[in-house]
């Protein structure tokens, strides 16, 4: 089996995403994956079908108010249901994990299907439930096993099973409406990413191209899959974190603080910051001496810089040793974005919620190159912007209508994602949404 390195540290990962980005941009195939889509869809796909299919859901965003207005007041407008829907818990104990999960769900709904849905909808907690489902089981331990030895495990029952039933599922689904989609389509007035997608289909005249009917069932799954589950638990943290900091709800909700909105921004980073505490954050990608390319002078350099093989610290290495360590072909390189979310020299006590990491000296928020919960480089989040202005949104209307009550002592409320494969679970817990 060839190897696997873990690159740690900030040098290591910039060097990785940034300055040889066009090297480090495949990604690895996955049994599981490989067996579900035909590498196809933007999120597991290279070459030309992930550029094309990525420019076009960047656009298609952008077009549809990525960072803008109005997928803004489509945000307002899901952050009102949501206070709605949880003004009907009546200020009792509830597990805030269902509710949370909604919201950005119906997000992408209307983004996708410009619809979104009520929350005891059956087609949507249909749908909700089996995106949430293959995201936890696509993570899981389990699916390591499975990719390791995908041809014995394929005749055994096991969870491999239920994310090809859940995807099937999705796929009839998403067929059904792209069916509806076509039947109504206005080429001069696209409604919303299907839309765009069919006109983009229309065009294409090549055997190559990223724009067919497979793609973009994969493309609508993909963005589910990416956009729903790391959004509602980032909310999740956030009510935890709130309830165990009352100061920094109140600073945050004051008004007359002197800068809210920079005491926003250190909340949002902070706790964005602790999500970050997973015990290996991705991204794989091969070699690319694996996928076949030529071998440039960049991808040598790239081998023998950025792949030491007696070490996984690469920065702790000295650099003629890092030069000179050389990677097989084949090997798979995972870059850990926890190890730069917790560089203690930036952040100087990286396991505690701390929104002072984020001030300079005159008490401003700063900006810090170490944080990369999106990612960086060529493969970066391709919805940090609308992660980002979901949980600004979604979070103050919380707080304007509700005061969050712990159902235990504050103090002893447990914040510590726990490891499970390559994402971590928050522990559960309950509050009370008190109005105000
Ligand atoms: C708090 C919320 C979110 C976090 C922490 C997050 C984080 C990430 C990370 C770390 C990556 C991997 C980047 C890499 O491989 O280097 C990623 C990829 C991606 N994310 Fe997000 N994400 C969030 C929300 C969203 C949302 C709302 C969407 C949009 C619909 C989205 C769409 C994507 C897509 C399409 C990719 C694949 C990009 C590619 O391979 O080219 N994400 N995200």
């Amino acid at each position: 089996m060839k190897p696997t390195v873990v690159l740690h540290g900030y040098e290591a990962v910039k060097e990785a995403l940034i300055e040889l980005g066009e090297d480090f941009v495949e990604r690895r195939s996955f049994p599981i994956i490989d067996k579900v889509n035909r590498g196809l869809r933007i999120v597991f796909s290279n070459g030309n079908i992930w550029k094309d299919t990525r420019r076009f859901t960047l656009m298609t965003l952008r077009n549809f108010g990525m960072g803008k207005r109005s997928i803004e007041s489509r945000i307002q407008e899901e952050a009102h249901y949501l206070v709605e829907e949880l003004r009907a818990t009546r200020g009792s104990p509830c597990d805030p994990t269902f509710i949370l999960g909604c919201a950005p769900c119906n997000v992408i709904c209307s983004i996708i299907f410009h619809n979104r849905f009520d929350y005891n909808n059956q087609d949507f907690l249909a749908l909700a439930r089996r995106i949430n489902e293959n995201v936890k089981l696509l993570s899981s331990p389990w699916m390591q096993v499975y990719n390791s030895f995908p041809a014995l495990i394929d005749y055994l029952p096991g969870s491999h099973k239920i994310i090809i039933e859940n995807t099937n599922f999705l796929r009839s689904y998403f067929v059904k409406e792209i069916k509806e989609h076509e039947e109504s389509l206005d080429v001069n007035d696209p409604r919303d990413l299907i839309d765009c997608f069919l006109i983009e289909m229309k065009k294409a005249n090549n055997a190559e191209t990223a724009f067919t009917y497979e793609n973009l069932v994969i493309t609508i799954s993909d963005l589910f899959g990416a956009g729903t589950e790391t959004t509602s638990s980032t909310l999740r943290y956030a009510l935890l974190l709130l309830m165990k900091h009352p100061e920094v709800a109140g600073m945050a909700k004051d008004e007359s603080c002197e800068s809210p909105e920079s005491a926003w921004k250190m909340f949002l980073a902070s706790l964005i910051l602790g999500l970050g505490r997973r015990p290996l954050m991705l991204y794989p990608s091969s070699s690319p001496r694996a996928t076949g390319n030529a071998r440039t002078s960049r991808q040598g350099s790239a081998h023998e810089g950025m792949v030491p093989q007696r070490s996984a610290d690469s920065v702790a290495m000295r650099e003629e040793e890092r030069r000179g360590a050389r990677a097989d072909m084949g090997t798979t390189i995972l870059v850990s974005l926890t190890s730069v979310l917790h560089d203690d020299k930036e952040f100087p006590r990286p396991e505690t919620f701390d929104p002072g990491h984020f001030l300079d000296d005159s008490g401003k928020f700063k900006k810090s190159n170490y944080f990369v919960p999106f990612s960086t480089g060529k493969r970066n989040c391709a919805g940090e912007a609308l992660a980002r202005m979901e949980l600004f949104l979604f979070l103050t209307s919380i707080l304007q209508n509700f005061n969050l009550k712990s159902v235990v002592d504050p103090k002893k409320l447990d914040t510590t994602p726990v490891a499970n494969g390559f994402v971590s679970v928050l522990p559960s817990f309950q509050v009370s949404f008190v109005p105000v």
